[in-house]
């Protein structure tokens, strides 16, 4: 693919986060650690809260499924209780559950929906600072000087993104940004996550970019009709020859 990048037109530019705008060192060194070790504290203090409830439940089901699916190693979670107190043998079991998905970096929707929340309080005390690229801040001014609309797409929660970009070091990005997405409109390697994404921002797939560092991601961008740039960040998982030669490939957000 001829490596002539550009933002070719497009309307709207979709931004995936991790290894894209952000590095994959703040989330992997940085945010994942932080909710690693404030995860059972946030639990035991928000057990009964409806939002814990409707992620347990879900977490719960998703072991349940892992299981009837036959997922090799899976931790089962032990029925869940309305009791006022915290079981520890479920919570015990939630506990195992959620560092075996943590520790295969699955993107689960209620696994992403919890990390978000154990975020907030860590953005909310000044713990955390959300990572960006320098390119990023000068370029959210110039695609939106210049009339583009931006949205974020990423495995990490509506939630945490909102954190993430309006913590960030470079200040309050989010003014600059349209929406969010996130697994709950579908997983980034389906097609018709991109097709969805497109029908609720209103415009048509061709008329987004979208920008991301993994080819599965881009290639299911492609395939609902998108246009693809990808980023080869530093630190990012290099790509195959077919993958460098499927899409353009741009080092940062200068060159657009
Ligand atoms: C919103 S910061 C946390 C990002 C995250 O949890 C993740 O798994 C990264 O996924 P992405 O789709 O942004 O590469
Ligand atoms: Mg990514």
């Amino acid at each position: 693919m001829a490596n002539s990048p550009s933002l070719e037109g497009a309307k709207v530019i979709l931004l995936d986060i991790e290894g894209t705008t952000t590095s994959i060192s703040f989330v992997k060194d940085v945010l994942f650690p932080y909710a690693r070790a404030n995860v059972e504290a946030y639990l035991r203090k928000q057990w009964g809260d409806d939002d814990t409830k409707a992620i347990l439940r879900d977490l719960q089901a998703l072991a349940e499924q892992d299981i009837s699916d036959g997922v090799e190693g899976v931790k089962p979670i032990l029925p869940l209780t309305d009791s006022a107190q915290v079981p520890e043998d479920v919570l015990q079991s939630v506990l195992k559950n959620i560092f075996w998905q943590m520790d295969l970096d699955r993107k689960t929707t209620p696994l992403k929906l919890l990390q978000g929340k154990i975020w907030k309080s860590g953005y909310d005390k000044g713990e955390l600072k959300g990572h960006v690229y320098a390119d990023v801040p000068e370029a959210f001014i110039r695609w939106t000087t210049q009339g583009k609309k931006l949205y974020i797409y990423s495995s990490g929660s509506v939630q945490a993104q909102i954190l993430l970009f309006g913590h960030s070091e470079a200040g309050d990005l989010c003014k600059y940004l349209s929406g969010y997405f996130d697994t709950t409109t579908g997983y980034k390697n389906e097609t018709t996550s991109y097709t969805t994404i497109a029908s609720k921002i209103g415009v048509q797939p061709e008329d987004i970019l979208f920008l991301t560092d993994v080819a599965a991601e881009a290639f299911a961008a492609s395939d609902a009709g998108m246009q693809v740039q990808v980023l080869i960040r530093p630190g990012n998982k290099p790509l195959l020859e077919s993958e460098l030669e499927a899409f353009r490939t741009i080092q940062d957000f200068t060159v657009l």
